[in-house]
């Protein structure tokens, strides 16, 4: 995978790749290189040996090596590696291949009694052994993703300070004001390429967690790595802790946040401001992904930010993408035409409105003009319908707000406006009831039903109930996955409407490109190319997005599409590579144990 080149009585070691974990890399490529260089006997060259020497007082040997989550190979350690790397004795005699290691990993997460302990025993091995932490997620993806990820994610961040181990990522306080670039240089890697952001205020659908958000930033780049291929020391979490309104967590001992109200203001931006600026500075070219940010401040924050640096915001962006390419999908079985979709929001805030933004602009490039488009976009928030006649709106509520008589419930609404589709993004659970149900299935030969909210507990309906009170003709997807569900002998496999589908595609696109900024047309592109990977078979058993074991490819496909749009608007900052897929390939982590001698 690397190539190193040699030279008479002197070494020249070439990256192949400029993206790559060069820190690491270097490591042990001066590992090898020694190695081999002694074994053909021309490691003569005084320069050589000094640049060897120097290689080699880096790379780590001994239980310092064994303590390294990133070169760690625990069992699979090679018997001339443990004889070159100082691990005589330190590792017991048996030698196993990843392989064996996978199935301890998988025996010993068959034994825990709950999906927290598993997720505790996953971070675990996240922090001892990289590789082989990547290696069990990507091969169980299916059945993994919902412990690292939406809802077991939930849960851990419910409880983050009671189940804290090992710090991960950034935290930043107000504190730190004045010296955020300072902070970010004690991160142990400059290569940063990737960030994904949360100040904790609405985690999923659960609310203010505070700093314990930081599960949600650590869970969306192990998907990253896992989906997308990026490598995992190119990723750093961030959490900015302004403090929690969360009461219980104020009084909570275990809390390991800063115990006051949240800040806002001109100190909350300032730090803000801040932190973008820093990551400017010391990791120029990194994405910076905000996460779970409340409304008051994401919309605003990206209105900022998006055309200083290269940012988006994945609760509007990410979702309103993955969201967008299930209505393409579910078209698709439906029969219907873009343009004459009537569709009605379950929430007004991130993922509604953004959803609401770009399929306008889907609508648009269909033929519509955009106040038609808009027209098609209803929104039903905590005071009910978003009509003209209300007084109590503001911002981004105003471009939806349609004359129509208000009404006060969201039955009522489905009622009165008889909608193609409905879209739960209200992080409340059971808000699509028997009746609102009923009513699409009577309205509608192929009701479209997404219940998105995050995590399971807060789903607006299950997919049981979905296909049950709709004898099977819902088109059905949800934030968090759910199990197939059998009604009068028809199996239907639900698809998960989450942005996993979206973002590490997007993020690898914008790193191999170098993107300067993520575009509102990326994630249109984004949809699209999501929708071209779902098959016939897949809109057979009602799955509007490919299945999950397929989302490397699915996210390199997304990944082309973003890098050739960047390439053609002028957005990318490096030339394009002859072979822009070969390229991207290049760049793809393997979990892979790597020689060391
Ligand atoms: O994390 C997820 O599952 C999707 C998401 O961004 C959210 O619900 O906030
Ligand atoms: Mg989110």
């Amino acid at each position: 995978m690397y190539k190193i080149v040699y030279e008479e009585n002197d070494v020249v070691i070439r990256f192949e790749k400029d993206l790559i974990d060069q820190e690491t890399m270097s490591r042990f490529l001066g590992r090898i290189s020694l190695q081999s260089m002694l074994k053909k006997g021309n490691a003569s060259g005084a320069a050589a040996r000094m640049r060897m020497k120097n290689r080699l007082s880096t790379f780590p040997t001994g239980f310092d090596l064994i303590r390294d989550p990133a070169l760690n190979k625990g069992t699979a350690f090679t018997a001339e590696e443990r004889e070159a790397l100082g691990l005589r004795g330190l590792l017991p005699p048996r030698i196993h291949s990843i392989d064996e290691q996978v199935e301890r990993v998988l025996w010993n997460l068959r034994k825990k009694p709950t999906d927290l302990e598993r997720y505790i025993f996953l971070t675990s091995l996240q922090d001892r052994n990289k590789t082989l932490f990547y290696r069990v997620l990507l091969d169980n993806i299916e059945d993994l993703m919902p412990i690292v990820y939406t809802p077991t994610v939930g849960l851990a961040c419910l409880q983050y300070g009671n189940i804290f181990r090992r710090p991960r990522g950034i935290y930043l306080t107000l504190e730190d004001r004045g010296r955020v670039a300072e902070i970010l240089g004690n991160w142990h890697r400059k290569d940063i390429r990737i960030i994904v952001v949360t100040d904790g205020e609405r985690i999923l659908g659960l609310g203010d967690l505070g700093a314990d958000g930081m599960g949600i930033p650590v869970g969306k780049l192990a998907l990253y790595t896992a989906c997308g291929g990026i490598q995992p020391s190119l990723t750093l979490p961030v959490t900015i802790d302004v403090g929690t309104n969360n009461e219980v967590l104020l009084k909570d001992p275990l809390y390991i946040g800063c115990r006051h109200p949240r800040v806002r203001g001109e100190e909350y931006d300032d730090l803000i401001e801040e932190f973008v600026l820093a990551v400017q500075q010391m990791f120029p070219g990194a994405m910076i992904q905000f996460e779970d940010f409340a409304n008051r401040n994401a919309f605003r924050l990206l209105q900022q930010y998006r055309d200083q640096v290269c940012c988006f915001n994945d609760d509007i962006q990410g979702t309103a993408s993955v969201t967008v390419a299930g209505l393409f999908s579910a078209l698709r079985i439906t029969g219907g035409d873009l343009k004459d979709q009537k569709v009605l929001f379950l929430g007004a805030g991130e993922a509604g409105i953004g959803t609401g933004d770009l399929l306008v602009s889907a609508m648009v490039d269909a033929g519509l003009s955009q106040e038609d488009a808009r027209r098609r976009c209803w929104f039903v928030d905590s005071k009910g319908l978003i009509v003209k006649s209300r007084t109590d709106l503001t911002g981004h509520k105003l471009t939806y707000a349609h004359d129509h008589e208000y009404c006060a419930d969201f039955l009522a609404a489905v009622e009165s406006l008889r909608p193609t589709a409905i879209i739960g993004v209200s992080g409340q659970a059971k808000r699509f009831d028997r009746q609102v149900v009923e009513a699409m299935a009577r309205i509608n030969e192929r009701p479209i039903v997404f219940s998105l909210s995050n995590p399971t507990s807060k789903t607006e309906c299950t997919a049981e109930e979905a296909y049950t009170w709709t004898e099977g003709r819902a088109i059905f997807a949800s934030g968090s996955p759910f199990d197939d569900v059998v009604i009068n002998g028809k199996k239907f496999k639900p698809g998960q409407g989450n942005n996993v589908y979206i973002f590490p595609g997007v993020g690898m696109g914008v790193m191999a490109s170098w993107a300067t900024s993520v575009t509102d047309e990326m994630f249109l592109v984004a949809a699209r190319t999501l929708a071209a990977e779902v098959s016939e078979t897949d809109l057979r058993v009602g799955r509007v997005y490919p299945p999950l074991p397929r989302i490397r490819e699915v996210s390199q496909a997304i990944a082309m599409a973003i890098a050739e749009l960047a390439y053609s608007k002028g957005l990318a900052s490096r030339q394009r590579p002859e072979d822009l897929e070969d390229y991207i390939t290049s760049l793809v982590y393997e979990p892979e144990y790597q020689p060391y001698v």
